[in-house]
């Protein structure tokens, strides 16, 4: 990895970790070394460390499918506090493909449909919410967390309340993931080299202690409902809901369940949390665009004005086009980080030049190295999504003006829910969840931007908006639509 072109590294124990971790707003330095190096570049980890960031599509391709990958440690540390050692994300090979397969029952199109009714319900909910606020200027980011924890409940258990604690704990989770300081991004570099430290360390950092408590909690409640719900299927008085955990308590292989009561609620943490994190943040981020470019927030409004009653919402063009387009440039997920397990080659799309002057069109990678899939910078490649890649514009997906080769991703050729075995099993429901909640809530109010907003973007094992105190935010100005009054 040496000879592949990157930046300097302004210092040897940080290397460009903090530069590439912390900046005022997340990509900005990301997104300037793509423009001068490239689609794959090395960087410097603590300690002098060698890694590769990659926005190329081959090779990202490559990884994403490859078993010779996995999460780098702190991420692997972080799932397994928060979700659990038998956790889908945790696990790998045999293991995580029969719990996916066991899985897949309520992920189908067919399965996610039957949320529509249910996802309305709660769109209408969050709408009454905004209604009280109207005229005002409001954070809007706790009413979408507490719509899309509500749609996450649905999802798992069919609905009902969770308790308050859990949902507290549930909503401020993930802006205090670790690895945001720079003490931990040190203690991330010497676990790097030394791993049993770092093993060690997470049992003392603050961060990772509310980790294990949402997961305690989290597994407490699961293993509690899908008891009822299979001592209610065995005494056969009520109806099974159409929920994942009804759904995967009546799927069965002779007498036998497919997966046991300990492999479904080992699964409550991330469904509740992955469940609902990155569809709010994606819709926060989707209102403040929609604030910002009032034009088109008029004509969306407008198309959904013509629709009544049951609709079908991928039907709808413009709110399809803003659905992708907020995704491609706010991908919840912007940068994954993976370890390469085995030694392996990683293909390119196309050669570059090393800094000893060989024109090489595949990298060589050993075990132990470590690079860094950046999913927001490949979303923002010219060569895929066009010049003005850059710039947030819905029109490119019906004007056609999009990459449409092989994809690596399951929806419009993006990777903002990730591809390969890992795919996010969620993305039908994410993406029926936005559709649902951003047609409620367009409808009935106008957003604009209050002046002198200015909205960063922190990275948190996935991407939030945030004022200038780094607190998750995104401020607008909410008025009723004068015939919703
Ligand atoms: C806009 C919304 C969403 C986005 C952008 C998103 C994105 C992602 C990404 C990028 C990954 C791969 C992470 C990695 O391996 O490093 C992932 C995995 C996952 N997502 Fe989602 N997700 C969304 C919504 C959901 C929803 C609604 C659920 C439903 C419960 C969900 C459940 C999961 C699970 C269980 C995994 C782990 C899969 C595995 O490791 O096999 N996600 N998601």
């Amino acid at each position: 990895l040496r000879t592949i072109p990157g930046p300097v590294s302004p210092s040897w124990i940080y290397g460009n970790m903090l530069e590439f971790m912390l900046p005022p707003t997340y990509g900005q330095n990301e997104f300037a070394w793509q423009k001068i190096y490239g689609k794959v570049y090395r960087i410097r980890g603590c300690f002098g460390q060698q890694r590769l960031v990659i926005s190329d599509p081959l090779a990202l391709g490559h990884i994403i499918k490859s078993p010779n990958f996995h999460h780098a440690q702190r991420k692997a540390e972080a799932n397994i506090a928060l979700y659990g050692a038998r956790s889908i994300p945790s696990l790998q090979g045999e293991e995580h493909r029969r719990l996916r397969a066991g899985l897949s029952v309520g992920f189908t199109a067919a399965a996610v449909s039957e949320y529509q009714t249910a996802l309305e319900r709660i769109a209408a909910k969050a709408s009454d919410e905004l209604e009280a606020s109207s005229g005002t200027v409001i954070n809007v980011c706790p009413m979408l967390g507490n719509a899309a924890l509500s749609a996450a409940v649905e999802l798992t258990f069919g609905g009902g309340e969770l308790d308050e604690e859990l949902v507290g704990d549930i909503l401020k989770i993930m802006p205090r993931w670790p690895g945001q300081s720079k003490s931990e991004i040190l203690i991330d570099g010497i676990g790097a080299r030394f791993p049993i430290f770092f093993r060690a360390a997470t049992l003392y950092l603050r961060s990772f202690k509310l980790l294990r408590q949402v997961q305690a909690q989290a597994i407490r409640v699961g293993r509690q409902i899908l008891r009822e719900k299979a001592a209610a299927m065995e005494s056969g008085s009520v109806d099974m809901g159409h929920d994942l955990y009804s759904r995967l308590l009546s799927n069965t292989s002779g007498n036998k369940r497919k997966l046991t009561e300990d492999e479904i609620t080992a699964q409550t943490s991330i469904l509740l949390v992955a469940g609902h994190e990155t569809t709010a943040t994606t819709l926060a981020f989707g209102l403040l665009e929609l604030a910002r470019n009032p034009e088109f927030q008029q004509r969306l409004r407008e198309e959904l004005n013509t629709r009544q009653g049951n609709i079908a919402y991928d039907s709808l063009p413009l709110l399809n086009a803003f659905v992708k387009e907020v995704l491609r440039v706010y991908p919840a997920g912007a940068m994954r980080e993976r370890v390469a397990l085995r030694d392996d080659i990683i293909p390119l799309s196309e050669e570059i030049v090393t800094t000893t002057g060989q024109h090489i069109t595949q990298i060589s990678i050993r075990k132990g190295d470590h690079v860094a899939l950046a999913l927001a910078s490949y979303q923002r490649l010219p060569s895929l999504w066009g010049d003005d890649a850059d710039v947030f514009n819905p029109y490119r997906w019906i004007e056609d003006r999009v990459h449409q080769g092989e994809a690596i991703g399951p929806y419009a050729n993006l990777l903002s829910f990730f591809g390969g075995p890992h795919v996010c099993p969620g993305w039908r429901f994410a993406v029926l969840e936005m559709q649902v909640i951003l047609s409620a809530l367009i409808r009935k109010f106008s957003f604009t931007v209050p002046e002198d907003e200015t909205i960063l973007v922190k990275f948190a094992n996935t991407i939030q908006p945030t004022d200038a105190s780094g607190q998750k935010c995104v401020r607008l100005c909410v008025a009723q639509i004068p015939e919703h009054v």
